[in-house]
Formats: structure tokens, C-alpha cells, sequence
């Protein structure tokens, strides 16, 4: 049952306990077993209603119990569900709501060195588009401390809130909250953490654990006498990212130790750390590869792994996907892991498949890293790959793209063209019953495309073998899909245009209409932040083939609502500025400085052109960078003027 301060935080929310029940809460929060009996809304109910005790800091169940069963069995039924595409909310703490001077975003998670790897894959490729040297790139491992994030922009406090809006804390400040490090205000993202070893030897008795502390510090409006004197004695402070011992190299140092490396900066301070945090720090670059809703593409948090089991391989199944890609799945011995049992799992590709030896009788070893199907860690010992030559959906012989087998019948394959039209409904989510089974049965009925689906009427579904409730249920789903409103970039995310998942539409509709989409250009596009030129060009092929069945349904009126452009305020000086930044600079790393700048309308290139209207010279730039600025036109500025501008006033 929750206890009263549970209660309380509760209260917070919007969050309605009763949609499960206390009873049913507590007893599902006990057995993890019984989750296969929670249906969906009780489960959603059930992460809600635990995130929000977690986060007004009195957890109820264990960050891996959280991650790996409960957040797991979501993945497993909704994968597309929101809950595990952006950041959690925090409940409300006392104080007024406002706007984050940035977005908060959270972290992608690794539990394996090999993920570890694929991120890096992924930063060589997005450097191979700016025709940056991966070898030189510089990489920067901080410890990833477990307290609880806020915002210093040098006036106000925030805490991070639901990414976008958080609630003003300066009065911490005011009550005498200290900088980590002696560090200056305004360095931007950090946490507000405890002190391990003085949380053990003063506040142990006191509080549950660390983090019902750190919340206390944060939550009421009167402080605590024991968080009053943490303050006091500097053992609670804020510590800003910036400011965190790191370690920095290039990319072959930090793998070829990368055990000693992540052992070391995980352990380097006296606070609670649950892993460390792996990023690049070239600007552009990371301008690039941009951001999910959830997480920043060019940021990492490298998780120890919990559990590993030793499993045999029965068979690899061939699987088709919407794309044409075909996943390997390895069908395996069952095997209990954390509580799961499992009996698949994924490999990468067909070229892992082969290049390892994944076939009948070859030993993996798997690990629970947070995936809904395990994916294999390591191959123990190799047998016979087993790799397909035909589609196991429409026979067509497979081709070879890099790394990936491929399906080149993608207007014919069934598996494509099902896989297809699900994804369009499980993307808009604003209906039910347009899952697997029935997509099979309107497919094997002569239906290939979405815009099909919604002229059937109920007789029709009827003549197909669906029950006439049932009939009259999918018209019913298909009426309120059009009428219930819906994010314009969710809807044309559902199209499922190659490298347009729902952080992408977002970004570019909060640059162009979903009208002037289909008119850009490649130049149009590699011009908004987070676009390369290479995944430009793919986008505006995928646009093109997705037009007529755009067009289509559209003109049967879907209920959307348009991106709202980025809150600018366009009378700030820095409102629709380009800014170049060089030099060393005091107020914060160039990358918290350039957030800041952004936050402002303004845009933050790497180089100077003569687009630029400032560059914000800090200390060691020599007289030629300036003069050459100066020459092309551009306003050469100190980071003193800089922040004056950016605190709004005109320089
Ligand atoms: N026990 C529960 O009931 C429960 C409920 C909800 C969430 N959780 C836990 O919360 C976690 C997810 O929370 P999250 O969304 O806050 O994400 P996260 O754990 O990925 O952390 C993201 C945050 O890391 C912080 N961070 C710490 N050190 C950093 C550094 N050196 N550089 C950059 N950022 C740094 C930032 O503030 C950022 O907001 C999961 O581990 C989950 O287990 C537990
Ligand atoms: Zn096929």
C-alpha cells in the first residue's frame, strides 16, 4: 500500500491510482510474474504511477526491475507507445512551471561494448558525410551521476521538468546551495547530488535512500533541517556536466581500453554514478546527427550488464521487414534471464550471421540490455551459418547491401507491404484493432495499400471473414483515426519514409508545412539542423514514392495539428543570428554556450562565411582569424558582449 509521502507525491500528478488500483498496483509491483495478467492500460498505469514515485524520489521497485521487466514488457506489446520515446516526466515540484532555456533530453543506453561499438559506427558514418577524419574525432567519457538533473542558465534553477518545461528551483540557491568544484553559475545541464560517504554517515538513518534525499532538497518550499545543514556542509551540491572529471581521446585509445577507462572515471567521485557517459565533442558533428525525442544521437550512457546467460541455437529464422531488410532471428534452447524467460533473440545481420557462425548447435551468450528480443552478445562457439537465399515472404532471391540481406521486391513482397500498412496504424495509435492478424487477413483479401483500408465499409469487412461487430468495430477505429487529433509529424512518420522516424518529421515540420514537403530540395533540407546531405537525398526520394498515397489520404480529412515552430522570441537580439564560437571560452564549454545562443532563435555555424553575424572570440584566437572575419563583414565579439546579448539587452 502507499504510504502517506507516496500519496503525496501522487497528488501531483494528473496520474489517477485508481485506473489500477492500489491493490493491483502493489500486488503486481510485488510479482513481476503476474504482468502477463496486467492488460495494456493497467501496465501503462503501472510505469506511470512508479516513474512518478521514482522521480518525487521514493522508488517503489528497483531501476533494473523497472527497466528490464516492466519498461521490457511495454517494448514488447507497444513498442511504437510514447512512454518509451520521450523523457519521463517528473511530477510537479513546489515552484513556478517554465520553459527550459534548452530541451532536456534523456540517454540512449548500452550494456555492451559491442552496442558500444554500433554508436560508434554510426558517429564514423555521420563524420564520413562531413568528410571528417573519424580517427581524429575526440571522444569524452564523463561518470553519469545519479542524482537528479537541473538547469543553470545563470539566473534560474530548473529541473528538467518533461524535457520542455520544468519548474523554477533558484530558490536553492538562495538557500544556499554551492557549486560543485568552487565552478561559477550558469555552466548549464548538471545534477543536484549527495555526497556519498556523507549520506552514509549522516542522512542513512534519516532517509530511505539518496535520492528520497536529493528529492527534498529540490521538492518543498521549506528545506529539511538535515538537507539545510547537507547544504551547509557542502556535501549536497550542484554539479554542473561541465564541470565533471573526464577523460578525452580519440576513438582507438578509449576501445583499446576501454575497460580501465570507464572503470576509472566511474569511480573518480564520491557520489552515487549508475554508469558513465560516453560523447563526441565536435560541434557540427553534433549539430548532425541531431536528436530522437528521446535521447541525443551523439551521447551514450554505458550501463554495467546485469546478467549474461549461455544458450545453444536451435535455428536462425529469416524475417522480413517493412524496409525489405531481413533479421536474422535466432530460435534458441529456452533460458531464464532476470526473471524472463527467453527463446529468441536477434543478431545484427546476415553478415554477423555469417562472419560468426550462427547456425543449429552454435553457443551464444546473451545479456538483458532493455530490447524486447535479447540481442546476441557473443558467439561462444561457432557452428554452420544458416543463411537464406530466397525471401521467406515472396521467394524473391535475396541481395546483399553492405552488412544487410535484402529484399529487392519491395511492391510486390507480402511481408513489405503488410509490415507496411501496420506500421501506419501502430504509428498514428489513435485507433486499435489494425494489428498483424487482421492486416493478414485484409492482405490475403487483395488490400496493398492504407488508403484501401479506410474506403471499406463494414459489409465489406463482413464478405472478408471479419465478425459483424468486430466489422462494424475496425469502421468505427477507422472514422475516429481521422477525427481524434494527431501530431502532423506522427502522421507523417506513419508513412514510414526511410530515415523519417517521429524525431525527424518533427524537426523538419517545425521548419516547412506538411504541404511544402514534397517541393524541398536536398540544399532545403541539409540547411535544417540534425539533416546530413546523404540522408537528405533519401528523404526526398521517399517523399516522392510516398506522394500518391499521401495525397489520397489527406483528401479524406485527418485531424491534424501543426508543429509548433520553435518558440522564438523575434525580438531578442540574438533572434535569427548566425554565431561562429573560437577560442577558450569561461562562462561554459562552447557546447553549452551554442545551446544557449540556440535557445535564442539564433543559429550556430562551425566555420565563418559571410552569412555569419558574430563570431565570439574568447581568449588565444590570433589577429588573422578576426581580420579574415572582419573582412567578410562579420562583427567580431568578446564572450563578455556575447552574454550581454544573450541575456537580451543590445551590446
Ligand atoms: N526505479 C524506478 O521505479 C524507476 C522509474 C523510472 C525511471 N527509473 C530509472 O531512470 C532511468 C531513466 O531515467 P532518465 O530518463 O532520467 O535517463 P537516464 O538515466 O538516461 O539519464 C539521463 C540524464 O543523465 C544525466 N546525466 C548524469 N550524468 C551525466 C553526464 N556526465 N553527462 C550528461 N548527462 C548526465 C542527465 O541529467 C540526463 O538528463 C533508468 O535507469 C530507470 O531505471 C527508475
Ligand atoms: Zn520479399
Amino acid at each position: 500500500m502507499f504510504t502517506d509521502s507516496q500519496k503525496a507525491i501522487l497528488l501531483q500528478t494528473t496520474l489517477d491510482p485508481n485506473e489500477i488500483g492500489e491493490q493491483r498496483f502493489c500486488e503486481l509491483c510485488e510479482q513481476a510474474d503476474l504482468l502477463n495478467t496486467a492488460t495494456d492500460s493497467e501496465l501503462v498505469a503501472f510505469l506511470k504511477i512508479a516513474n512518478a514515485l521514482y522521480r518525487g524520489g521514493e522508488p517503489i521497485i528497483s531501476d533494473a526491475d523497472y527497466d528490464f521487466v516492466y519498461l521490457a514488457e511495454l517494448k514488447k506489446r507497444q513498442p511504437e507507445h510514447p512512454l518509451l520515446h520521450t523523457v519521463e516526466p517528473e511530477p510537479a515540484f513546489a515552484g513556478k512551471t517554465v520553459d527550459l532555456p534548452t530541451i532536456m533530453l534523456s540517454t540512449d543506453k548500452a550494456y555492451s561494448r559491442d552496442e558500444v561499438e554500433r554508436w560508434a559506427g554510426r558517429i564514423e558514418k555521420a563524420a564520413g558525410d562531413l568528410d571528417k577524419n573519424f580517427a581524429e574525432l575526440i571522444f569524452k567519457v564523463t561518470p553519469k551521476l545519479d542524482g537528479y538533473a537541473a538547469y543553470d542558465d545563470g539566473q534560474m534553477l530548473y529541473t528538467r521538468g518533461d524535457g520542455r518545461k520544468g519548474t523554477d528551483i533558484t530558490r536553492v540557491f538562495e538557500r544556499g546551495l554551492q557549486l560543485a568544484d568552487h565552478g561559477q553559475r550558469g555552466l548549464g545541464a548538471g545534477e543536484i547530488v549527495v555526497s556519498r560517504s556523507y549520506f552514509d554517515a549522516n542522512l542513512a538513518e534519516i532517509f530511505d535512500n539518496a535520492r528520497n534525499f536529493q528529492a527534498s532538497v529540490i521538492k518543498e518550499k521549506e528545506l529539511d533541517e538535515h538537507a539545510e545543514r547537507a547544504i551547509a556542509d557542502h556535501a549536497a551540491v550542484f554539479y554542473p556536466f561541465a564541470l565533471l572529471p573526464c577523460w578525452t581521446g580519440v576513438w582507438q585509445d578509449l576501445i583499446d581500453n576501454f575497460e580501465s577507462v570507464v572503470k576509472d572515471i566511474w569511480h573518480k567521485l564520491d557520489y552515487d554514478v549508475d554508469g558513465v557517459i560516453l560523447e563526441i565533442v565536435d560541434e557540427q558533428l553534433k549539430q548532425v546527427m541531431g536528436a530522437t525525442r528521446h535521447h541525443h544521437r551523439w551521447q551514450l550512457a554505458y550501463k554495467e550488464n546485469l546478467e549474461t546467460a549461455e544458450v545453444v541455437v536451435i535455428g536462425v529464422t529469416p524475417q522480413t521487414s517493412r524496409s525489405g531488410r531481413i533479421t536474422p532471428v535466432a530460435e534458441l534452447e529456452p533460458v531464464r534471464l532476470s526473471g524472463a524467460l527467453l527463446s529468441r533473440a536477434t543478431a545484427h545481420h546476415y553478415k554477423m550471421v555469417l562472419d560468426k557462425g550462427i547456425g543449429p548447435g552454435a553457443l551464444i551468450r546473451l545479456a538483458r540490455s532493455g530490447e524486447v528480443i535479447p540481442k546476441i552478445e557473443e558467439v561462444l562457439r561457432p557452428a554452420e551459418p544458416q543463411v537464406p537465399s530466397a525471401c521467406p515472404s515472396c521467394g524473391h532471391e535475396l541481395i546483399w547491401d553492405n552488412d544487410y540481406l535484402i529484399c529487392p521486391n519491395n511492391l510486390e513482397c507480402p511481408a513489405q507491404i503488410s509490415n507496411s500498412m501496420e506500421h501506419f496504424f501502430r504509428v498514428l495509435k489513435n485507433n486499435d484493432g489494425f494489428g498483424a492478424a487482421t492486416i493478414k487477413k485484409l492482405y490475403e483479401y487483395g488490400i496493398r495499400r492504407v488508403d484501401q483500408i479506410y474506403a471499406l465499409t463494414a459489409e465489406q469487412f463482413e464478405s472478408m471473414g471479419f465478425g459483424p461487430k468486430q466489422s462494424q468495430n475496425l469502421v468505427e477505429q477507422l472514422v475516429r483515426s481521422r477525427n481524434e487529433a494527431i501530431e502532423d509529424w506522427r502522421f507523417l512518420s506513419a508513412f514510414g519514409v526511410f530515415r523519417m522516424g517521429l524525431g525527424n518529421c518533427e524537426r523538419l515540420l517545425a521548419h516547412y508545412t506538411l504541404a511544402e514537403i514534397f517541393n524541398l530540395s536536398e540544399a532545403d533540407i541539409v540547411a535544417i539542423e540534425g539533416f546530413a546531405e546523404k540522408t537528405a537525398a533519401v528523404i526526398t526520394e521517399g517523399f516522392a514514392k510516398i506522394k500518391p498515397l499521401f495525397d489520397s489520404l489527406i483528401s479524406l480529412g485527418f485531424n491534424l495539428t501543426p508543429t509548433q515552430n520553435q518558440p522564438t522570441d523575434n525580438a531578442h537580439p540574438l533572434a535569427g543570428k548566425t554565431l561562429v564560437f573560437t577560442g577558450t571560452l569561461h562562462s561554459g564549454s562552447r557546447d553549452e554556450l551554442s545551446k544557449q545562443a540556440k535557445g535564442k532563435g539564433a543559429k550556430v555555424g562551425s566555420s565563418v562565411s559571410a552569412k555569419t553575424d558574430y563570431l565570439v572570440a574568447g581568449d588565444n584566437v590570433g589577429a588573422n582569424k578576426t581580420n579574415a572575419a572582419r573582412e567578410k563583414g562579420v562583427s567580431v565579439i568578446t564572450e563578455q558582449e556575447f552574454l550581454t546579448l544573450l541575456s537580451g539587452e543590445d551590446a
